[in-house]
């Protein structure tokens, strides 16, 4: 197996300006005097001795980007050599103009390692951080190796409007919520502009007539969330037997309990062809080990890269978190939201995304909000279609800059200058964490991140200690007691099956064919409908199951309480000398859950 970890400069890609929200001034910061509350004191009065500190990461958007060492690994066989920029990558003529009309000039460097391995056939997993450009990196060359093909032939142009044979499109993009479905339709347009290409949209919320108009004219990219998808393939509106071309965003959300029947029933029973005859890639920011196994089933001989430091968010997030009450947060925030708008033009606030956990406390936090005179909206899975694409256009748009939401808005979504994720309630794991904040700090640009920790998060302690250190943050005294506390020692991560204590798989920024402190044999037992076959102890391909190739596992910073190591190399048990992590409440993002998030 071929290994390689490189560092790389991401010149030109970081190089923005994002000066939206940048101008809040250090001058402005002191001379502002402390508010609490705003309600006539009915709420308790919380110290805000930290907005002044946090707010002092929003300056770090006046740094200069583009010296940003971005580390890369990449496992697996026969492995393609990256692409310098664009025209390297072999990709088609008139998707090199769409590039250039989009205004990159430089691949990031997840495109850079992704889009040669694509347009060579291959299989990829692919895990780099948040607002890294994973969009482009699948559909510059699915696009490009669609125009190489021509027409496929068994696309529904060739049938007359009385023959209503089912669409057959050649790439189905699968993805977890309707508004991410929405967005990656955008790009695909875009890149596909004058290419001949029809690229068309498939989500549920809205009639199904539209969509079925749409398709009837010719598909050869869909791109789809899973239920609607299903729908329409059962009414045989759709058929995947011509697709070559399968992609996952979010692929660790879309394998994970909630979805994966669903997605197994797209792959293997609803007629696509096999995974050697089709090509699959996967996309996420975050890759647990267990859901790596899960979704080798899915894949052949594949390519694993890994961008960014591994299994971190990035460090142009700057994050903060606050030890709270529940009673104490709406007080705090209220202030943190003042702070913020302070030397904003016309006290403007910046953009601010604020996540809770239930549907009905977003809403009620909105209205709230919005009473003390802050433009707010809500986006969460109990509003209809119609509103949250208004909320999500009027928060893009800067008319509310403040939006409230559940975890339906977590993943995927690429509103530019976020300049403020918030959570309020902190999800049930770190993977969550990592995508919410990832909301903001985006292609190179900055953003900041504060959390809300309460008592009812002590399960998550370690495994935010964790991050936050991988990201160079600096992280309260509190939260490392936090952490060692037998209780927390757990896992923080909230899939189902998750083996406790991380194990140095952390976020999942490892391809797990190349761990040899994991136990994959186990853990079945709680995870009966995954089995796999995907990895058989080190027998899959050209793997040496000892060799953990560049890949560097000390920990960082100043932490060292990993819990790495507690696992004997490969083996079925613990190791004896170390006692076995403690059970820690984690809540599997189990159908109920998602539901109630408002997921598709
Ligand atoms: N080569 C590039 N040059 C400049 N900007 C780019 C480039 N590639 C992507 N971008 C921009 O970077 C932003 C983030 O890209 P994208 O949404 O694909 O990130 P992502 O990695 O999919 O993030 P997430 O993990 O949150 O889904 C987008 O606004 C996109 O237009």
């Amino acid at each position: 197996m071929a290994a390689a970890v490189s560092a790389e400069k991401s010149v030109g890609w970081g190089d923005q300006n994002s000066d939206e929200w940048t101008t809040v001034s250090r001058s402005a910061r002191t001379s502002h005097a402390m508010t609490v509350g705003g309600d006539g004191g009915a709420m308790p009065a919380p110290k805000v001795e930290e907005v002044g500190e946090r707010l002092a990461g929003l300056e770090i958007a006046e740094r200069r980007l583009d010296k940003y060492d971005i580390p890369v690994e990449v496992s697996g066989e026969g492995v393609p050599a990256p692409a310098e920029g664009f025209a390297d990558a072999g990709l088609a003529e008139a998707v090199l103009r769409n590039v250039t009309s989009c205004g990159y000039e430089n691949p990031t460097p997840v495109q850079r390692h992704a889009m040669p391995i694509v347009m060579a056939g291959r299989d990829l997993m692919a895990c780099a951080q948040t607002g890294s450009g994973k969009t482009a990196a699948f559909c510059l060359p699915v696009v490009s190796g669609l125009v190489a093909e021509g027409r496929s032939g068994v696309g529904p142009r060739e049938r007359s409007s009385f023959n209503r044979a089912a669409a057959k499109p050649r790439a189905l993009v699968l993805a977890p919520t309707r508004e991410l479905a929405a967005q990656i339709n955008e790009e695909a347009k875009k890149f596909s502009f004058q290419t001949g290409l029809r690229v068309v949209v498939a989500y549920g919320g809205t009639p199904m007539y539209n969509q079925l108009r749409d398709l009837e004219r010719g598909a050869d990219i869909l791109v789809a969330t899973p239920g609607r998808l299903v729908d329409m393939v059962e009414r045989s509106k759709v058929s995947l037997e011509a697709i070559k071309y399968l992609v996952m965003d979010e692929a660790d959300r879309m394998l994970d309990m909630g979805f994966e029947p669903q997605i197994r029933k797209i792959v293997d029973r609803m007629n696509m062809p096999g995974k050697s005859v089709r090509q699959t890639m996967l996309f996420s920011a975050t890759f647990p080990p267990e859901i790596q196994r899960l979704a080798s089933d899915f894949l052949s001989d594949y390519i694993f890269i890994t961008v960014g430091r591994v299994g971190s968010s990035t460090e142009l997030i700057m994050q903060k978190v606050k030890f709270l009450t529940d009673g104490e947060k709406r007080g705090y925030l209220l202030d943190l939201l003042q702070k913020q708008s302070v030397g904003m033009a016309n006290s403007k606030q910046p953009l601010t995304l604020i996540f809770v956990e239930m549907k009905r406390e977003a809403d009620s936090l909105m209205y709230w909000l919005y009473n003390k005179g802050f433009p707010a909206t809500a986006i969460h899975g109990g509003r209809t279609q119609q509103e949250r694409e208004s909320a999500l256009k009027s928060f893009k748009t800067g008319l509310t800059p403040i939006m409230v939401a559940t975890d339906v808005a977590s993943r995927g979504l690429d509103v530019p200058n976020v300049a403020h994720v918030i959570n309020y309630d902190l999800p049930k794991s770190v993977e969550d964490y990592v995508h919410r904040i990832g909301r903001t700090g985006r292609a190179g640009k900055a953003g900041s991140a504060t959390a809300f920790f309460t008592e009812s998060n002590l399960s998550l302690a370690k495994g935010l200690l964790e991050l936050m250190t991988e990201s160079k943050q600096d992280v309260p005294d509190w939260l490392v007691q936090y952490a060692e506390k037998p209780y927390c020692r757990g896992s923080s991560y909230g899939g189902r099956g998750r083996r406790p204590g991380g194990a140095g798989s952390r976020f999942g920024g490892r391809d797990y064919r190349r761990c040899n402190d994991y136990d994959y044999s186990g853990g079945r037992d709680s995870y009966p409908g995954g089995g796999t076959g995907g990895y058989s102890g080190g027998s899959r391909g050209g793997y040496s199951r000892g060799s953990r190739g560049g890949y560097s596992s000390g920990s960082r910073g100043a932490y060292s309480g990993g819990s790495r190591g507690g696992y004997s190399g490969g083996g079925d048990s613990y190791r004896a000398s170390v006692p076995p992590p403690l059970f820690c409440p984690s809540y599997p993002m189990g159908t109920a859950n998602i539901n109630a998030s408002g997921w598709d």
